[in-house]
This record gives structure tokens, C-alpha cells and sequence, in this order.
């Protein structure tokens, strides 16, 4: 049976989204990529296109199983129709991504980065595609967010919140159903047999036995030794400051962070051009590029397409353990 294509989303058209998507089409050879296409209103890419001056080919196509026909000659784009706004389309596209997945004709959805407050200020209620996608699959619990790069498997505890919410966000259960999740995943989706898990401390020095915060020892440790008597491989609380080095990335698989930038400035350092996000947790493969809209470069020609090949990459290999 054909392998269903790749669908990506159109996202944030004053960002850099076009420009990628069109480089990593001219790109498909050199890096082997499965076939994917563009979902998105057709007239926008046209604009966008035409006001960059990007010289890609693309064609439009009726539904996903045509994106085989036409990817070798040029880039396949679905139009959305249906929306009165650019954050409506973007919406949109992120909705009918989805679907498409779930219904089959799509192996896994690879989405262009989004301009948050842009979509908060039209009503949007979720902090970012991490939670939409959860809700528009079903799924109740927290969707879990990591950030891969192939040196490295990140997992933030706790995503789009305030630092100062971040003590009182964190729970024994939070981080039991965040490792659970990471653990089930590495485990069905990455082919990680027995995943060596590491969990990093909020506090300095991991809280240094309580005298420098009690979050490790109240909450951390708990979680970790709950999850050690299920039989799962993890170890912690550990400094953060010291988890991310070269020597230590080798001792384990993913690493626990209890906030956003105590997870993501680790993989942006190592591997900026090479990360991907990839939410754990769905009954459907997502995966993102690790950047966001760099609306500053916007029109410039000068965006590197190298983590969203990448985020299709992984899609793909997730999506092929899938089917073994
Ligand atoms: N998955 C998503 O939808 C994500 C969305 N965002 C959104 O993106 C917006 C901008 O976020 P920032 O923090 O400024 O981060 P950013 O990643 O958009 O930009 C940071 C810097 O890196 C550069 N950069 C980013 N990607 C690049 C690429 N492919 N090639 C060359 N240079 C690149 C930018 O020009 C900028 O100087 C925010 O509104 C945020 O919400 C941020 C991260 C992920
Ligand atoms: N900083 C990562 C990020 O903003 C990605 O969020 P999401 O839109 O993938 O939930």
C-alpha cells in the first residue's frame, strides 16, 4: 500500500513558513523526503510567493492521495477555502492537518510555526498547537511537549506559563504523567526498548537537600520513586546546570525539565538548525520545526529550511516504526 503523504500546515504567513516549505521541496532529493504538501488557502501562498520573489513551482490538488502525482514536478498545495481571516486559515489549517491524519490520508502532520499572540488576540484560547492538538484528538490529559535534536530529547514539564506559575504547576502527578507519557513514547514511537529517563531539579543544585528549595524533595522525588517501583528507568532529581554537557547527554535518553527554557535553551544551543518539537501523548504524529516565525527575517531569503526537513525526517520515521 502507498505511504500516505506528509501534511503541512500553512502557518503564520507574515513568517517565515512559505519560504521553508518551498526550500525544503527544492531540497526533496538531496534529503530523501517523503512526499508531503501544503495546506493552506492558495491564494495566500500565491501572494506570499509573488512578494518574495521565491521561484517555486506548485500545483494545486484536489485531496491529499493526489500530492504523489505532482510532488516530483511541483510543490502540491491543497486550498483551503473558508476562512474571512489570516488567523482563520491558520486555524484551519492546523484543524483539517489534523483530520487529515486521523482519518489516514495523511501519516503525520508537520506544522509551520505559529505568531502566538497574534491568534490570542483573535479569541484562540490554547497557548499553542501542543494543547489545540490534544483537544481537537480527544485527548484529556496534558499533551506533552519535546524538543529532539539527534544529540538530545528534551521534555518540558510545564510549557507556556508564567516562570513565576512554575512552582505551583508542578505536582507528583504532573511529572508522573509527564515521564509515563514520555516513557510510552520513546518507547512505541522512537523504538527505545527500556528509555533511560533523567529528571533535572527546578532549584539550584537541585534544591541541595532542601536547603535551597523543597520542591525536589516534596514533589521530584516522590514522582521519580513512584515511577522506579513501576519498573521504569528513572533517575533524579539532578542539577540542571550540570545535566546537558556532552558526557552526561550520553548517559541517558530524554531529560525531564520542570519550565520551558530550562528544556529548550539546552537543544537551541546544541542544535538550533537541527531541533524539532514533537508532541508525545496524541493519537496522531506531530512534529514542528524548533523555531518560530522569525518575522525579522520575513521576505529575505535568507530562512534555513533545515530544522523543518529535519521535523519531516522524524516524521517520517516515527511514522514508519508506526507501520512495523
Ligand atoms: N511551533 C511554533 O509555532 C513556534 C512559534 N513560536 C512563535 O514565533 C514567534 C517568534 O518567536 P522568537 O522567540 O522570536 O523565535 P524565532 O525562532 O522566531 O526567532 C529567533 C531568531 O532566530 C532566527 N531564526 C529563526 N528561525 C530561523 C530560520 N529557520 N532560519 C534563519 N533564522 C532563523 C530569527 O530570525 C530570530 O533572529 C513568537 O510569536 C512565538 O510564539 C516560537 C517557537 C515555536
Ligand atoms: N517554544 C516552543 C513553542 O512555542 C512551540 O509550541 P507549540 O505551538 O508547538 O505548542
Amino acid at each position: 500500500m502507498a505511504v500516505a503523504p506528509l501534511v503541512v500546515t500553512i502557518g503564520d504567513p507574515n513568517g517565515i513558513g512559505i519560504e521553508i516549505i518551498s526550500k525544503a521541496w527544492m531540497q526533496r532529493d538531496l534529503n530523501n523526503l517523503p512526499v508531503f504538501f501544503l495546506l493552506g488557502n492558495v491564494k495566500t501562498i500565491e501572494h506570499y510567493l509573488k512578494s518574495t520573489g521565491i521561484a517555486v513551482p506548485f500545483l494545486e490538488i484536489a485531496s491529499p492521495a493526489d500530492a504523489a502525482n505532482v510532488f516530483s514536478k511541483a510543490l502540491p498545495v491543497l486550498s483551503l477555502e473558508g476562512s474571512n481571516s489570516v488567523a482563520e486559515e491558520i486555524i484551519l489549517s492546523i484543524r483539517r492537518g489534523t483530520e487529515y491524519c486521523l482519518s489516514g490520508e495523511a501519516s503525520a502532520l508537520v506544522t509551520n510555526p505559529i505568531q502566538k499572540k497574534r491568534l490570542y488576540d483573535t479569541g484562540f484560547s490554547f497557548p499553542g498547537h501542543t494543547e489545540y492538538l490534544a483537544s481537537l484528538t480527544g485527548v484529556t490529559d496534558q499533551a506533552v511537549m519535546m524538543l529532539a535534536c539527534r544529540e538530545l530529547k528534551v521534555i518540558p514539564a510545564t510549557i507556556h506559563v508564567p516562570l513565576n506559575k512554575v512552582p505551583a504547576l508542578l505536582s507528583a502527578d504532573l511529572l508522573t504523567h509527564v515521564i509515563s507519557t514520555a516513557h510510552r513514547d520513546l518507547n512505541y514511537r522512537f523504538g527505545i526498548a527500556n528509555p533511560r529517563i533523567v529528571v533535572a531539579g527546578l532549584n539550584p543544585h537541585a534544591g541541595e537537600d532542601g536547603s535551597i528549595g523543597t520542591e525536589e524533595v516534596d514533589i521530584i522525588s516522590p514522582a521519580i520513586k513512584n515511577l522506579q517501583q513501576s519498573g521504569m528507568d528513572v533517575k533524579g532529581p539532578f542539577p540542571a546546570d550540570s545535566l546537558f554537557h556532552k558526557a552526561a547527554r550520553g548517559k541517558y535518553d530524554a531529560a525531564i525539565c520542570m519550565y520551558h527554557d530550562q528544556a529548550l535553551i539546552s537543544i537551541k544551543t546544541i542544535d538550533f538548525d537541527g531541533g524539532v518539537n514533537i508532541t508525545l501523548g496524541l493519537p496522531i504524529i506531530r512534529t514542528s520545526p524548533d523555531h518560530g516565525t522569525a518575522e525579522d527575517i520575513h521576505g529575505k531569503g535568507i530562512a534555513n529550511p533545515t530544522s523543518l526537513i529535519e521535523a519531516m525526517k522524524i516524521a517520517a520515521e516515527i511514522a514508519s516504526i508506526a507501520n512495523d
